[in-house]
């Protein structure tokens, strides 16, 4: 099971949208999108990357994250469209002081477990596909390592 990815946990927050390559994309089974409360601009490129991510995975859980609350609690009060908007879960949390960090994280691996097990999407499958492939290559190199392995230790005839 793969989750979006360190990167874009870090790469979400920044000021300027910058794209991410396709591959950080393909394996995910969840996403997490973090905005920084303080700085508005993080706020607003929420639905840049929102497109980008539906673009390469059209059907991953995704949850929205509005992080540094402890710098102004009031903002848990507020209500923000864009999590709304496009019905994803909204956590209050601050990585600072760890409010919500376990749950946002035991939710969202709930749920890319449970998409990764229920998944319908062509790619999916595809990447399933290709995993099998290297799952019996692996078996197979294995098999062939013990053999030459049990030929070395045979005594002599
Ligand atoms: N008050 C507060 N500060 C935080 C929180 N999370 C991160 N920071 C601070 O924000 C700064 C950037 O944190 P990083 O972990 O580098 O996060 P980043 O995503 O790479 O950076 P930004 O996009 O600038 O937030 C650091 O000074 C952190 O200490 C939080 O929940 N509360």
């Amino acid at each position: 099971m793969d989750c979006i990815l360190q990167d874009f946990w870090d790469t979400a927050g920044q000021e300027r949208f910058q794209s991410m390559h396709a591959s950080y994309y393909h394996k995910a089974h969840a996403c997490i999108m973090v905005f920084d409360v303080q700085r508005k601009v993080t706020y607003k490129n929420l639905g840049t990357w929102y497109a980008e991510l539906r673009e390469f995975r059209p059907e991953i859980p995704c949850v929205v994250v509005a992080n540094k609350i402890d710098a102004d609690i009031k903002v848990t009060q507020k209500s923000f469209n864009f999590a709304r908007k496009f019905s994803l879960p909204l956590y209050f949390v601050s990585a600072a002081d760890g409010t919500n960090v376990v749950k946002l994280f035991n939710d969202a691996i709930r749920l890319a477990v449970s998409y990764k097990q229920n998944s319908q999407d062509f790619m999916d499958e595809v990447l399933q596909e290709l995993e099998n492939i290297n799952l019996d290559q692996k078996e197979e190199d294995q098999l062939a390592q013990e053999q030459c392995g049990n030929t070395k230790t045979l005594p002599p005839s």
